[in-house]
């Protein structure tokens, strides 16, 4: 692992968390986006060389809203930046953690992305993340 990606917040309603973190942050968001295989729309800050993503459900039974309606809004995982998420899949599947997706599957910000049961991370929810190389000339 290299790195955390970024860290991910449950909220209820985006727009309004957006203004809240525009506020604290001092600086916009840099890109909405949603997720509809995971059923979220998220959106993007960049602190230093940090990354804050924040997520909204946008169908009940998104991940979120069921966070939500268990534990209220707050951080919901943190994502670590991986140079090859099959092989770290491998390793961590090698040493008896759950990973919640069988493949690499399509996440937000240009990604593919897998996740750790939170029960095998002491209660945190691990998100692997790894770049998709943006094809030259496309
Ligand atoms: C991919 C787009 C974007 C990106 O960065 O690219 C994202 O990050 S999308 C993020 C949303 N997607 C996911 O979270 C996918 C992985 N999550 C799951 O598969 C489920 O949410 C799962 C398995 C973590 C929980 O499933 P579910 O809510 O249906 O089951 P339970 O409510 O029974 O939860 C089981 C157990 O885990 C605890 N729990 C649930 N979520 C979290 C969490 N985020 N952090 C810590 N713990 C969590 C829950 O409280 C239950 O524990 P218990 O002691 O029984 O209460
Ligand atoms: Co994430």
């Amino acid at each position: 692992m290299d790195k955390i990606e970024h860290i991910g917040i449950a909220v209820r309603d985006l727009a309004a968390s957006n203004k809240l973190f525009e506020k604290i942050f001092g600086m916009p968001h840099y890109k909405i986006e949603e997720v509809a295989s995971e059923g979220v729309r998220t959106s993007f800050f960049e602190v230093g060389p940090n990354k804050i993503e924040l997520l909204e459900a946008t169908k009940d039974d998104s991940p979120i809203a069921k966070f939500i309606e268990k534990k209220g809004e707050g951080i919901h995982h943190i994502a670590f930046a991986v140079t090859d998420i099959r092989k770290e899949m491998d390793r961590l599947r090698a040493q008896g953690f759950r990973i919640l997706n069988e493949e690499p599957k399509k996440g937000a910000d240009n990604k593919w992305v897998a996740f750790l049961h939170p029960k095998d991370g002491n209660g945190v929810l691990i998100e692997l993340c790894q770049e998709i190389p943006v094809r030259e000339n496309t």
